[in-house]
């Protein structure tokens, strides 16, 4: 058996066995086009995750309208490979940065950005960050759902909010939303794993960083 086979067999036991996935896994196991399968399926995605994405669509459409959030930069921590946290923000920035721990998240962004066909045009409002780069203070930064996934305890996840709020100019809004109590979540056939975090623990994250 060569070595690709062999790691495309230890997956599949990984899988098989309802590995929970989680840090560094994100760079090979997580597979944009099943996310957005499972996640962002407009017309055949179920009630709950619709209810979801109409929620955020919703505040961070009040969040960045006219008199609203605005600014010179906006920094997106754990983009994953979707757009939809940006429709309204592009109106209100005039530099949007994309950012992510998967390069494979990163390259279905700049699909967008490199005008695929049938791809919106976000190449004058939106530049994707390599991870590593030197990145200008922000007006505001922003993260859905990205570091409940990230953070493996509390602790740290109260380090990773303080680390956004330090991204921010003085002055700067933090706009984040966060799945409450989430053990795991499925893309696709892989599992990962996903900081149960109560209401009251990010307030007081996102209290105590802003104090610093
Ligand atoms: C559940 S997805 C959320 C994607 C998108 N923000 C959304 O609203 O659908 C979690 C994202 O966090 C990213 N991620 C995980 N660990 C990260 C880290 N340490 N730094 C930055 N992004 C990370 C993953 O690659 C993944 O794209």
């Amino acid at each position: 058996m060569g070595n690709r086979s062999k790691r495309e067999a230890a997956r599949s036991a990984a899988r098989m066995e309802g590995k929970l996935y989680k840090g560094q896994d994100y760079k090979t196991e997580f597979q944009p086009q099943d996310y957005l399968k499972t996640f962002y399926a407009f017309d055949s995605g179920t009630v709950a995750e619709n209810e979801i994405l109409k929620f955020n669509l919703n505040n961070l459409f009040e969040t960045f309208s006219p008199g609203g959030i605005g600014g010179d930069i906006l920094i997106d921590v754990g983009t994953g490979p979707t757009i939809y946290q940006l429709i309204s923000a592009c109106e209100a920035f005039r530099e949007i940065i994309m950012s992510d721990y998967s390069e494979l998240n990163l390259r279905e962004v700049d699909k967008w950005l490199k005008k695929d066909p049938g791809a919106y045009d976000w190449s004058p409002a939106i530049r994707v960050w390599a991870r590593g780069r030197q990145v200008p203070a922000a007006d505001c930064v922003l993260s859905l759902l990205a570091l409940e996934c990230a953070c493996q305890d509390v602790d740290t996840y109260q380090a990773a909010i303080q680390n956004l709020v330090g991204l921010l100019k003085p002055g700067g809004h933090l706009v984040t939303s966060v799945a409450l109590r989430c053990r795991e979540y499925m893309v696709g056939s892989r599992k990962f794993f996903g900081l149960s975090l109560e209401k009251e623990t990010v307030e007081k994250a996102v209290q105590e960083a802003a104090r610093c």
